[in-house]
């Protein structure tokens, strides 16, 4: 039962608050909200294409273009982790990884709202993204090869796009997360192989034994290698992370497509699938069979 004196307080207020004195209105000399984040061109970024105009491809537009947004924060972050491990900044670079772990479950969770789309409701939409697929984003290739999952073939998708083709291109060459990580234990004392340190960094990472018995040994005695045992365990988290990714896109595509063949021109679920089978990190797995 609300009081009198709440009763009291809520006329006083007529349920509304006044602006304070300070709060500023006039924006035509000084930056706002609106400019700082160029809004305009950000909320004038949706185009759908659907004739008559389908009431659900707005969803489906900005599913897309939120992901892309956070997908170029992994990439900045993940860039940025492996310049710190470089340089021999493992916190710093650890705190990096931290909201890598925070951006994948907030792109992970957001699957729940596409999922509200019946495939009904999609089969409106996909006449009309014709060719396009998200096969084609440049930057959820530019987080696999970050993370280490190389392949030259990805690259050639883009030979229509310099800008994309060149960011690509410059980190396909370009040693991944975990070859700087490899490179730091070996400065740090640890027996990393010498072909590990040396491999081609456009290939993908090739399950070495010599480099799991580094791991083994950190695994038998964490207290004695806290800093490289908890960086192990956050890249784990991370490949975990990303597969749960996978696996949501999995089940979306399944329950709106079933095995219709994709826009880009895969078999569809099938050809999702055998990514689950990639790994980022594969001794970092190999490792736990290890463990007595
Ligand atoms: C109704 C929703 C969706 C359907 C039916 C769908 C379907 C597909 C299919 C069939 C493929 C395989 C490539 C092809 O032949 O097209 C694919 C790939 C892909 N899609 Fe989607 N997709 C959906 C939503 C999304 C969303 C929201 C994203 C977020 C960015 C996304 C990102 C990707 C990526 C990155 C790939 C490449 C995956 C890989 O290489 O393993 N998709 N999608
Ligand atoms: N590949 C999807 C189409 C698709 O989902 C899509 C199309 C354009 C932009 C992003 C997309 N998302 C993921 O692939 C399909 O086969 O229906």
């Amino acid at each position: 039962m609300p009081s009198d004196a709440d009763a009291d307080a809520v006329t006083r207020t007529a349920n509304r608050r006044d602006l304070e004195e300070g709060i500023r209105t006039d924006f035509s000399e000084d930056l706002s909200y609106g400019t700082y984040l160029d809004l305009d061109r950000l909320l004038s970024a949706q185009h759908p294409r659907s004739d008559p105009p389908q009431h659900d491809e707005l969803l489906f537009i900005i599913q897309h273009q939120t992901s892309e947004l956070w997908l170029k924060l992994l990439v900045h972050e993940l860039r940025s982790a492996r310049s710190l491990l470089m340089a021999d900044e493992l916190q710093p670079a650890l705190k990096r990884l931290a909201r890598v772990k925070h951006i994948q479950h907030t792109l992970t969770d957001q699957w729940a709202v596409l999922a509200t789309l019946t495939p009904s409701e999609y089969a409106q939409i996909r006449p009309w993204l014709a060719t396009s697929s998200g096969f084609q984003s440049y930057q959820y290739r530019a987080v696999e090869f970050l993370l280490g999952n190389k392949n030259v073939d990805m690259v050639r998708v883009f030979d229509h796009d310099d800008a994309a083709h060149h960011m690509l291109d410059e980190l396909l060459h370009e040693p991944s997360l975990y070859d700087v990580f490899l490179a730091y234990l070996s400065r740090r004392g640890y027996a990393i192989p010498q072909d590990v340190l040396d491999r081609d960094a456009t290939q993908p990472p090739a399950l070495h034994e010599g480099l799991v018995d580094v791991f083994a040994a950190v695994y038998a005695a964490p207290g004695e290698h806290w800093g490289v045992y908890e960086t192990c365990e956050e890249l784990v988290d991370i490949e975990d992370n990303f597969q749960e990714w996978r696996f949501r896109h999995l089940q979306v595509v399944t329950r709106t497509i079933g095995h219709k063949p994709g826009t880009g021109g895969s078999s569809g679920v099938d050809f999702l699938r055998r990514a689950l089978d990639l790994t980022f990190f594969p001794e970092l797995y190999a490792v736990r069979s290890r463990i007595p």
